[in-house]
């Protein structure tokens, strides 16, 4: 197997989402769930995502782990490795796009790396450096509120300043729009000025057919699934890939009950749990309760094992900027993050030996955690859902035969759990 395109997601959910771009823009890809056991037996493929939970952790671990999955996909043949962050950059101060950046592209030996999360599929688009979510700048948006992560400033050139030890540039719509050889000219231009990043504009789907093409001269890259969609177009127009159609049998019926698991606090999965209280039951966990590990998780399973047999189930931690904060508030942001991130674990751990075998989990983090907690080595890409979120089926499980969607929070629309219900049969 020698891979076109090597791939490390700093989270799970983000690795899914890169994993639906690749194989709908005809890359053979699976999702591995850290960097693969020599023993995992993997599909001939085009491109692997390694998925790390490197987003929220201390940066020196992060950058560890990141180094070390990069040894491997260039060690199978990778001349470009994508590090895949969230469209919404989400990271702080301290890291960790900043680090892991400088560090991957120390190895690699590359003068200037060229960084965007555009994924203009997902209105996030980027002009003038600035990220927009929809129609509002970053820091106008839901992700002002994220309760491991909130972004507090939408122009990325000061955000990555704050966190790499390169200098940081731009390059703007106005040079997109010309094409990869603009890009290119202008990187160089950045290069030769002592730059050793920039930030590259997005506005629309075309700009990342030059973004891409111009990103894979280079030996890394930094962004969302937009620059992974345009590295694809590229890796395929150049003729290093011949387009494979989807393989269908990825999310071939598997039985068994469903169950529904939400730790996303984001305004889409909040809107989605009301949603869904329409057509299963639904139980909203007590945060304060799960993290004083107050038999919390016991309670919810038991809630669930009464009613799987009759149909799905949604349990959810999932609350509102306010009760978020008073939580926090009393334990401290990452020790609740945490603390809830494992009960979720359990219940999913519960669940799935309950004969749960089609689950679907909302939140990046939470999703890391379940994942974790499952053992899963890695997964295929079924269907899509909704942009970002297709449906997977775990290979290598202890499990056995199992379908899961792993959603971001803050993707997929007003009825999600009903349309993810309706692939994973
Ligand atoms: N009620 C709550 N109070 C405080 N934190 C919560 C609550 N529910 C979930 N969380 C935490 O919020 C974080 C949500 O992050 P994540 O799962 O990555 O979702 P998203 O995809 O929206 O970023 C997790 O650490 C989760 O444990
Ligand atoms: O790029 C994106 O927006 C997603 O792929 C992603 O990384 C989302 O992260 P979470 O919201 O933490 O799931």
């Amino acid at each position: 197997m020698t891979l076109k395109l090597g791939c490390i997601a700093d989270d799970y959910t983000g690795a899914s989402d890169l994993a639906n771009t690749l194989t709908r823009a005809g890359l053979r890809t699976v999702q591995t769930i850290g960097v693969p056991a020599d023993d995992l037996a993997l599909p001939e493929v085009d491109a692997v995502v390694v998925s790390l939970k490197s987003r929220s952790i201390e940066a020196s671990v992060a950058v560890a782990r990141s180094r070390e999955a990069d040894k491997w996909l260039r060690g199978r043949g990778a001349d470009h490795v994508l590090f895949k962050i969230c469209s919404t950059f989400d990271s702080t101060d301290a890291g960790n796009i900043g680090p892991v950046m400088d560090a991957l592209a120390g190895d690699a030996g590359d003068g200037i790396v060229l960084v965007t999360p555009a994924f203009p599929e997902t209105r996030r688009t980027v002009y003038q450096g600035n990220l927009f979510v929809g129609h509002v700048p970053l820091n106008e948006s839901p992700l002002k509120d994220h309760p491991l992560n909130p972004m507090h400033d939408a122009n990325l050139v000061r955000v990555l300043a704050r966190q790499s030890r390169r200098r940081i540039g731009l390059v703007d719509l106005a040079t997109v729009v010309h094409g990869p050889e603009a890009v290119g000219h202008r990187l160089a231009e950045l290069a030769g000025q002592g730059i050793g990043a920039a930030i590259v504009d997005a506005v629309f789907d075309a700009d990342l057919s030059a973004i891409g093409a111009a990103a894979l001269k280079s030996r890394v890259s930094v962004g969302a699934s937009g620059i992974g969609l345009g590295l694809a177009r590229a890796l395929v127009a150049a003729g290093h890939v011949h387009s494979h159609s989807l393989a269908h049998h990825a999310d071939a019926p598997v039985g068994g009950m469903a169950a529904c698991l939400a730790g996303s606090c984001s305004q889409a999965t909040l809107q989605q749990i009301a949603q869904a209280e329409r057509i299963m039951p639904v139980l909203r966990l007590d945060a304060e309760r799960l993290v004083a590990g107050a038999g919390e998780t016991e309670r919810a399973l038991a809630w669930a094992v009464e009613r799987l047999g009759r149909g799905p189930v949604l349990i959810a931690s999932s609350a509102g900027p306010d009760q978020v904060g008073a939580v926090q508030a009393k334990h401290g942001r990452e020790a609740a993050g945490h603390a809830i991130e494992q009960a979720m674990a359990d219940l999913a751990d519960g669940l799935v030996r309950t004969g749960v075998r089609r689950l679907i989990v909302a939140g990046g983090e939470t999703s890391g955690a379940v994942v974790d907690r499952l053992n899963i080595p890695g997964f295929q890409v079924g269907r899509e859902i909704a942009a970002g979120v297709p449906v997977l089926r775990a290979i290598g499980a202890e499990t056995g035969d199992m379908l899961l969607a792993l959603k971001s929070g803050n993707f997929g629309g007003p009825q999600f759990f009903a349309d993810a219900l309706g692939l994973m049969q």
